[in-house]
């Protein structure tokens, strides 16, 4: 279908309506005057964070799914001890399923002896219940309250691969900023840091004046998620149907639901360039398996889909259009999307989506593409012809490429091979029989654990409600001992300023 143009007269209105929506998807303003840098990989990003924290001379506010006990976590707290020793203000919020190892030795100690503060995101206990599966997913820095690194990098030497052994690095993408979009940042890590404990003192709360030449033109939002906003969610699913020539993917644990697969086959289908990067392996070897049972539907559909050709791409950026792009901790699953903190910058700047876009393309010299090989269309790798890639249109569909490949043979979906056997949902190729066959012995062997070894499922499944069913009746205990409290108070002189919304949501929880 052919995506029409709006009107002249339209178009202010449309434009209007877009940024609204925008706006309410994200729970994000818009935020002009901010300068934005694009860092790639460890290589620009560690040492652009190490410099940042040792010139700090008022606060280091650190966010981190991964601190990690190795060279560079090593690097990162020794340089932290250093400046809480000079009197900095060092706040460190890890997640403690994230960063255990370091959590549980005694890698902390010298920065909580220099001064430094720490806190551990949702470690476990027995009132957690499923809030246990939420983690912190930030990677945000801030320095002196006004410089601003978001990423989807974390403090570990994993991202600087094994030059011993010869691996690469990781491929990654974070931004450093300042501008006004700085105080978005510090109100999403004293936010973070308030679910944790007590709430940083009131003189943190503000960036100080800003400086001239901290100002730039790059108009941007801050998008901080916390678990059941789905605002990250809303924005992908909104930015997948705003598109019109080109979405441009990359995400290190692909993991779609069916209504964002739905929202990217259908801008394919519209004419749009949707082109998704993905690993080929990754450090989670059962993500990308499950990625690639969702690569047949897409590719069907229009999508192309690439895998990168390095050890690892850890990389969660979108860009559509070459004008709208987004960088930060969101993978595209439903983890990061419903139960974790995240935090994004989603960039409305051409200079810089372009920017993004061209790193893109060269990411994709370095990468092979997943094809449907002709007329039995299964899946298969080749690589990519570079020229293919550097016009924004979609080139025309490649011929057959024959021959097996792993991606091919993980390419059905578990669940669509059940439509198919239970609903008879579409038609089946011969070339699938492997993957079906692989599929329901799988299925098998479960059924066969379960009949002879029931405890394996019951005994966590057991577990898991009782934490949920325990929390739950722990809170409902509280939320009656607060209420008898209450009523053995004498009531307080009604304020005038109480709202009539409040009065309701009270009587409605007294019930
Ligand atoms: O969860 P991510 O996307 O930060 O990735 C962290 C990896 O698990 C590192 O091994």
């Amino acid at each position: 279908m052919p995506i029409p143009s709006p009107a002249p007269s339209n178009q202010d209105l449309i434009r209007h309506l877009a940024e609204q929506a925008l706006s309410r998807s994200a729970g994000a303003p818009l935020v002009g005057g901010n300068q934005v840098e694009l860092l790639y990989d460890s290589v620009e990003n560690f040492p652009a964070w190490e410099q940042a924290i040792a010139s700090s001379q008022d606060s280091v506010f650190i966010e981190m799914y991964i601190f990690a006990n190795d060279a560079f976590g090593l690097r990162m707290r020794d340089l932290l001890t250093e400046r809480a020793l000079a009197g900095v203000k060092v706040c460190v919020l890890y997640d403690w399923l994230g960063s255990w190892k370091a959590h549980l030795g005694s890698f902390f100690k010298p920065l909580l002896a220099a001064g430094a503060e720490l806190r551990a995101y949702n470690p476990p206990s027995l009132t957690s219940g499923l809030s246990m599966l939420g983690r912190n997913h930030r990677k945000l820095i801030v320095i002196d309250r006004r410089t601003v690194f978001v990423s989807g990098l974390c403090i570990s030497s994993s991202w600087e691969g094994r030059p011993e052994r010869g691996l690469a690095p990781w491929r990654d993408t974070g931004v450093k900023l300042c501008g006004p979009l700085a105080a978005d940042a510090l109100a999403a890590f004293a936010d973070s840091w308030a679910s944790c404990g007590s709430p940083l003192p009131e003189a943190w709360l503000s960036p100080p004046p800003e400086p001239e030449e901290a100002r730039g033109s790059v108009a941007a939002r801050l998008i901080a998620t916390t678990p059941a906003t789905a605002q990250m969610m809303r924005l992908d699913l909104l930015i997948a149907c705003f598109a019109r020539r080109t979405l441009w993917l990359t995400d290190a644990y692909f993991m779609g639901t069916s209504m964002y697969l739905t929202a990217l086959k259908q801008a394919a289908r519209d004419g749009v360039d949707v082109r998704l990067l993905v690993p080929r392996s990754s450090d989670i070897g059962w993500i990308a398996t499950v990625s690639r049972t969702q690569y047949r539907p897409l590719l069907e559909a229009g999508v192309r889909v690439f895998e990168w050709d390095g050890p690892m791409i850890h990389a969660k950026t979108a860009v559509a259009d070459g004008r709208w792009a987004r960088i930060g901790s969101t993978n595209l699953n439903l983890s990061s999307w419903l139960a974790n903190r995240e935090l994004d910058v989603a960039v409305e700047d051409q200079a810089l989506a372009e920017k993004l876009a061209q790193q893109f393309l060269l990411d994709l010299d370095h990468s092979t593409e997943v094809i449907l090989a002709g007329q039995r269309r299964r899946p298969t790798l080749t690589k990519p012809r570079p020229k293919d890639y550097h016009g924004l249109l979609l080139p025309p569909r490649t011929a057959a490429i024959s021959g097996a490949s792993a991606a091919a043979r993980q390419a059905a979906r578990i669940g669509d091979a059940l439509g198919v056997v239970v609903r008879g949902t579409r038609t089946v190729d011969a070339s699938e029989a492997s993957a079906f066959l692989t599929i329901g012995v799988a299925l098998l062997i479960c059924a066969g654990l379960i009949a002879f070894f029931p405890w394996l499922v019951a005994g966590p499944l057991l577990f898991l409600l009782l934490l949920s069913g325990g929390a739950i009746v722990a809170k409902a205990c509280g939320l009656y001992w607060s209420r008898r409290g209450k009523k053995q108070q004498p009531p307080l002189p009604r304020q005038p300023s109480q709202d009539a919304d409040k009065d309701n949501q009270n009587s409605q929880l007294d019930d």
